[in-house]
């Protein structure tokens, strides 16, 4: 259930500002997916020239391009990341559900280590209220008590299939995702809150609070939003 309605161009307009914003000598967390791809490349870049980061993946796919490219990789016990870029797969104001690439539990580990979070996106992923299924990692024995209390949420989760294999899409932690439609997200804070106390939900793709910056890639620049604390 990925959402990549935007150009590539759009995707790496705002992933090269991302990279920019990446301070000479910084822990960085690598977040996962196209968009982000672009900002770890143009990492990778500002390395061979002689710039020094670590980063922080958060995920196999993030982990191996950083690899590719030649940015060192560390881990949330040996560094805190100063930035974090990521993408996401719907935004409103700063507030996200991310997760369309089943990498939303590290996502959001690394996310609230970080001293700033940037978000890069294309404008297909801005709406004016949250309204796509939100993912949620479970405990594969946990499945069917998540569903139920899910549904008594209001919502009919979807179990995530795989594209490439028969069954279920397991995560990197070797979960299962759980798609849950709820409609218009009216209050993001209040279903966040209820879908963290569901015992065997490892963490849930909605993200408040926790973006700081909004990079929105144009086919001619970048739309910036800064958060005001
Ligand atoms: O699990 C995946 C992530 O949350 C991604 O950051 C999100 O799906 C956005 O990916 P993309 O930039 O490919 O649309």
């Amino acid at each position: 259930m990925k959402t990549t309605g935007g150009s590539e161009v759009e995707k790496r307009n705002a992933g090269e500002r991302a990279a920019e914003l990446v301070a000479d000598g910084a822990v960085v967390g690598l977040g996962t997916g196209s968009t982000t791809a672009h900002a770890i490349r143009a990492l990778g870049r500002r390395v061979e020239d002689g710039f020094e980061v670590q980063g922080i993946p958060t995920s196999y796919q993030s982990a191996d391009l950083a690899r590719e490219v030649g940015i060192p990789l560390t881990t949330l016990d040996d560094a805190a990341p100063a930035i974090a870029i990521d993408g996401a797969d719907r935004i409103a104001g700063f507030e996200l559900i991310k997760g369309g690439g089943a990498a939303h539990t590290r996502e959001k580990l690394v996310a609230s280590a970080a001293a700033r979070l940037v978000i890069v996106a294309d404008p297909s992923k801005e709406c004016e209220t949250l309204d796509r299924p939100v993912p949620l990692e479970v405990l594969p024995a946990a499945r069917r008590p998540v569903s139920e209390v899910v549904e008594g949420l209001g919502s009919t989760p979807d179990l995530r299939l795989a594209e490439r294999k028969d069954g279920p899409v397991v995560t990197d932690n070797g979960n299962l995702v759980l798609d849950c439609d709820f409609g218009r997200i009216e209050e993001p804070a209040d279903l966040a809150q209820k879908l963290a106390s569901i015992p065997g939900v490892l963490e849930h793709g909605l993200f408040v609070g926790l973006a700081d910056t909004v990079l929105i890639g144009t086919e001619t620049g970048v739309e910036e939003r800064e958060r005001r604390r």
